[in-house]
């Protein structure tokens, strides 16, 4: 609605049919100075919901600074994705972030970050359904489009091609690895909102 849409707009093109719900252990690092809690990236989502504990660790990149985003008892922090840039058309733009290793002796940081973003399990997303900068955005008086309609499979190829810290697999795999790369993932699972009976 803040980007002058009606309501439902987003929910139409699917924003939130699938949620993938990651939760994110940081033990205490003794090499926190070479090591990396989550590397810099952008979520290739709409939007994410994130909870952190108190512990700190999360940066974000504005002005070409990283920024901290201290945790806030009882707030949620909201990520715009990489999605929600492209169909804003870029009025709201998707944030690069980082984790730097947990500075702590003896307590782990845990965080658990919900994704919202196209059924990427159901044929909506094996369809071709293009998703493009919407069209109320972009027509008279809009601005021009920034970005060209892609279809969710082209989105998911480009993000599996850029790896981490957006290089592309094969730079990222000649480098050495961290000393101690210590977060651990749960299983991502990803559920859609709408489970059908054979679906588990
Ligand atoms: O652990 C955090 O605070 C953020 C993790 C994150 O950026 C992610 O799971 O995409
Ligand atoms: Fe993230």
């Amino acid at each position: 609605m803040a980007l002058g849409l009606e309501r439902e707009r987003l929910g139409k093109i699917g924003y939130a049919d699938g949620v993938s719900v990651v939760s994110n252990y940081y033990p205490p690092c003794p090499e926190r100075d070479v090591t990396v809690g989550t590397s810099r990236h952008s979520d290739p989502a709409f939007l994410t919901v994130l909870l952190q504990d108190g512990m700190g660790g999360l940066q974000a990149l504005l002005g070409g600074r990283w920024v901290d985003v201290p945790p806030v008892a009882g707030a949620l922090v909201i990520n715009v994705g990489d999605l929600l840039e492209l169909v804003s058309n870029a009025r709201l733009r998707s944030v690069e972030h980082r984790v730097v290793a947990n500075r702590s002796r003896d307590t782990a940081r845990v965080s658990v970050a919900a994704f919202c973003n196209v059924d990427l399990g159901c044929e909506n997303s094996r369809s071709g359904r293009l998703y493009g900068p919407i069209a109320e955005l972009t027509s008279a008086g809009g601005d021009p489009p920034r970005y060209r309609s892609i279809t969710v499979a082209e989105f998911l190829a480009h993000n599996d091609g850029k790896g981490l810290d957006g290089r592309p697999p094969s730079t990222t795999s000649a480098c050495p690895p961290p000393l101690c790369n210590l977060v651990m993932q749960s299983i991502a699972f990803h559920f859609p909102w709408h489970i059908s009976p054979h679906q588990h």
